[in-house]
Parts: C-alpha cells; structure tokens; sequence
C-alpha cells in the first residue's frame, strides 16, 4: 500500500536502506554499486531504488534536507514498509580540527536543537544514539579500507545558515566531530519505530578552515568510504 510519499508495495522496499540527503546521490549508489537496480518509488523526484549489495536486498532512497524531510521518509519506511535498519550516509561540515575534509565520520550520538529531541517525553531531552551493533558494524568496515575514520557525537543542526556560530567552540570543547542536519531525527524516528539506524558522514568542508571545502559536484559523487562503511552499517 502506498503512502503519501512513497508510491510502492511493502515487497518492493528492501529492510535495508541506504539514505543520503541527495537524490542524486542515492540514484548514484544504485547505478554504482547495486546490482539489478530498479526504480520502486520517485514521489517528489525522491527517487527509492531497490537492488542488491553483495547479494543483500537494500534500497537507496534519499531523506531530503533537514530532520523534518527526513522523519517523514524514516517514519514512513520503519512504520509501513517493514524497514527494519536504515543508515544515513550524508555530508558533514567539520567542527573538530581532529577532523580533515574527505575523513570519514561515524556518528555514535547526535545532538540537536530540533525538537526530536523534546517533544516525546515532556520536561526530557532524549538521548538520540546509533543503533551499537550498526555502529560497530561501521567502524569495523571503515577501519578496514585503511581510510581515515571518527567515531563521536555529531551536532544536527535545524538551520544551514545559523546565526548563532558562537556555539560551534562549545561544541568543539565537548569532542563534537561535526555538524549536519538529519542525523538525530534519523535516531529519534529509529527509536519512536523500535528499529535500528546510524549515520556515517563524509567530511565536505571545515568550520574553522574552509581552503579546501569540496564543490557541490564532488559533495555528490565523494561518498566511497562512506558508502562502505554505511555498507557495513547495515550487514551488521
Ligand atoms: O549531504 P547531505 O546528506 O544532504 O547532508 C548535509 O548536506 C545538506 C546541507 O547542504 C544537509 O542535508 C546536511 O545534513
Ligand atoms: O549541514 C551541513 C552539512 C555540511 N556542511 C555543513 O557545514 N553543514
């Protein structure tokens, strides 16, 4: 049965789901790195593509920016697809000058201005958390690839262009790798759903030094490490 933004059958979403931001970068996965890929849903041009990696069913399907494009799409795929784990795998602007442009971040928690965190239980701000065996799963792949890999608390944030950057040292002070926009609505939908998810993010440019931010082409298509990682996330 169809939703109200995914135009499919149950059976023609995978339990494993692959989630960037871009569309054209979940269409880039498909085409890259799935096999028998086929096009089950494009409502609103976000295109959910079903195939197999390595011989395991997953579907690429993009959140859209920002936690309330993405709890809509989580929501819908936990709730009435039978998703049982979905890993972002987005960008990230560095924060932490451990961090490099291109590294690979495993978000292992989020922190959050949005109301995720809030509004389910009055007078609590939840603790919004990868699912640990996703994490591991992650952690074990990317540090396999040799590549450059962090593991830590991301900071998703509602606004891209905020006016309160007087935070960000803050955030550096408490180990804060980076910032994004879905991640912590991804863990909130995960934990509303009793369903599992992480987020593993590419390094696209630095809040401290921006010499060598990447392009929105190179944002789209430099996702490798990530992908496997994210890969790995949902193999677990
Ligand atoms: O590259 P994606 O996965 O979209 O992630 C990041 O990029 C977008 C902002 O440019 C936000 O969605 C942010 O979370
Ligand atoms: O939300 C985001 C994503 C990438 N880079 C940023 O600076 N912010």
């Amino acid at each position: 049965m169809a939703t109200p933004h995914i135009a499919c059958e149950p059976g023609d979403i995978a339990p494993l789901v692959l989630m960037p931001g871009d569309p054209k970068r979940a269409e880039r996965i498909a085409r890259t790195r799935m096999e028998g890929a086929r096009l089950v849903s494009d409502v609103r041009g976000i295109g959910a593509w079903t195939g197999t990696i390595d011989g395991v069913p997953m579907t690429a399907m993009a959140s859209g920016m920002g936690v309330p494009s993405l709890s809509i799409y989580a929501t819908e795929l936990f709730t009435q697809f039978g998703v049982e784990r979905i890993c972002r795998v987005g960008t990230c602007g560095g924060i932490s000058r451990k961090v490099a442009v291109k590294d690979v971040v495993v978000a292992s928690a989020a922190h959050t201005n949005s109301s995720v965190a809030t509004i389910d239980v009055p007078g609590v701000s939840l603790s919004l958390t990868a699912s640990f065996d996703m994490l591991r799963g992650a952690v074990d792949a990317a540090r396999a690839s040799g590549k450059r890999v962090h593991v830590g608390p991301v900071y998703t944030s509602d606004l891209f262009y905020s006016s309160r950057m007087d935070i960000v040292p803050a955030l550096d002070k408490l180990g804060t790798l980076g910032v994004e926009m879905e991640a912590a609505g991804l863990f909130a939908c995960a934990l509303a759903a009793g369903k599992e998810a992480a987020a593993v993010l590419t390094v696209s440019d630095h809040l401290f030094d921006g010499s060598g931010d990447l392009t929105s082409e190179e944002r789209e298509s430099l996702f490798q490490d990530s992908l496997e990682a994210a890969i790995g996330a949902l193999k677990a």
